[in-house]
């Protein structure tokens, strides 16, 4: 039975996180070859289907079994009308299933995402890697690791030989893609190596957090995508700004023109 208290206890205790969630991971890694229900939300492109609901259920209800003061930010929840907003409550921040358009190709790059805050500060964040049982994990001040490995950012601030990751996200009108390409092909005549979407932004952040690549840039990132990444890449010696940043950060911010989202708990 998926135990989310263990990974509650484990990371709080400081423990090397077992794979506690693979139980939840096996689940989504069995209805990847299934017939999937598929329903749209913002957008054509921005797909969801009955596992996410499933996934996202199961990790709350378990948690609100054993944390009944808890408060959760999810991101069906959210999308089915309940208001996103952080307070200083312990909060639970989920993705059920980031790469859900992966998911529904069948395309294997899907997680489960799971992050922790308490007086808005996050203090821990678990990804799991469904297809490639890699669990990631990160604890406010005591590391981030995969599969007990420890992990470190890159230490490149080159632009011209970074590797950058981004995501084209679900805003698919002219403008917006007009946009999404020019950014792109601002880094590439800034000489960057290369620009990678992989279609799971928390993917992409553990890819960044195990120095993998050089950079990620995002806008519509929601704070499901961002919440357990966040920890793990700031503790993998990573930062994770707003694009008025720093050093790469500041590169690729001068380069790149933003595609306005709106924010999460404005809507
Ligand atoms: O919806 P989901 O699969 O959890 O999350 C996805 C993000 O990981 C990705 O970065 C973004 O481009 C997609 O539009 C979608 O939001
Ligand atoms: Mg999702
Ligand atoms: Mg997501």
């Amino acid at each position: 039975k998926y135990n989310s208290l263990n990974i509650y206890r484990i990371l709080i205790s400081g423990k090397d996180p077992v794979q506690e969630v693979c139980e939840l991971a096996c689940i989504i890694k069995k209805a990847l070859t299934e017939e999937k229900r598929v329903s749209t939300k913002t957008s054509a492109a921005d797909l969801v289907t009955e596992t996410d609901h499933l996934v996202e259920d199961l990790i709350i209800s378990e948690l609100r079994k054993k944390f009944p003061s808890h408060r959760f930010i999810a991101e069906e929840s959210t999308a089915a009308g309940e208001k996103c907003v952080l307070t200083d409550s312990p909060t639970w921040i989920i993705d059920p299933i980031d790469g859900t358009c992966n998911f529904v190709h069948r395309f294997p790059t899907v997680a489960v995402s799971i992050g922790f805050a308490v007086n808005k500060e996050l203090e821990f964040g678990v990804i799991y890697h469904c297809t490639e049982e890699r669990l990631y994990t990160g604890r406010r001040g005591q590391g981030a690791f995969c599969n007990k490995q420890r992990l470190r950012v890159s230490k490149e601030t080159d632009l011209s030989k970074a590797l950058v990751l981004t995501e084209i996200g679900p805003k698919r009108d002219p403008d917006t893609l007009k946009l999404f390409f020019s950014n792109m092909e601002k880094l590439l005549h800034a000489k960057a190596h290369g620009v990678r979407v992989i279609g799971s932004s928390t993917l992409a952040l553990c890819h960044l957090a195990s120095g993998a690549a050089d950079a990620y840039y995002q806008f519509g990132l929601h704070c499901w995508d961002l919440a357990a990444a966040t920890v793990i890449i700031r503790e993998a010696g990573g930062i994770v700004i707003d694009t008025s940043g720093e050093e790469m950060a500041m590169l690729i911010a001068q380069a790149i023109q933003t595609i306005n989202y709106g924010r999460d708990d404005e809507k």
